[in-house]
């Protein structure tokens, strides 16, 4: 099956975390981490820079790894580094996506996630 290797940003600022709907495509209207697919000249920290900086127009701070997700699709095999990051200069707009918000640990529960990003979401709420 085909791999796909991506990265996601939690941007966390004090208790809460940035998500983002999915804009377009199969899973419009779905819940995610800003992120996307790595280049082949790409470390993934670099890549979620260069996907942030597109997406949202603010640059990032990257920190530690949270997880790497593991996920079959129907049609390709996800990979995701999931980073902690914080936002170091700009203001947020939302270039792709359809809706945001900051959500704190009881909301994190509120939103449709992407399948693969509920393994996702248990390791976010044991540290929020
Ligand atoms: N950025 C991001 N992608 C995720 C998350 N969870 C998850 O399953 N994915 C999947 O990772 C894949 C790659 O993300 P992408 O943003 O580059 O995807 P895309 O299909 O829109 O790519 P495209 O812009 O090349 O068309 C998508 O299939 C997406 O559904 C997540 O939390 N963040």
């Amino acid at each position: 099956m085909k791999v796909v290797r991506v990265v996601a940003a939690v941007i966390r600022r004090e208790d809460q975390v940035f998500a983002t709907a999915r804009g377009y495509g199969e899973f419009c209207g779905q819940w995610e981490f800003p992120g996307g697919k790595i280049e082949e000249s790409e470390t993934p920290q670099q890549a979620l820079i260069r996907e942030i900086k597109e997406e949202l127009n603010v640059d990032i701070a990257v920190g530690e790894c949270i997880d790497t997700i593991e996920y079959d699709y129907a049609t390709f095999h996800l990979s995701m580094d999931c980073f902690w990051a914080t936002i170091i200069n700009g203001q947020l707009e939302l270039k792709e996506a359809q809706a945001a918000k900051w959500l704190s640990k009881v909301d994190l529960d509120s939103v449709t996630w992407l399948p693969a990003d509920i393994l996702l979401i248990d390791k976010i709420k044991k540290v929020l």
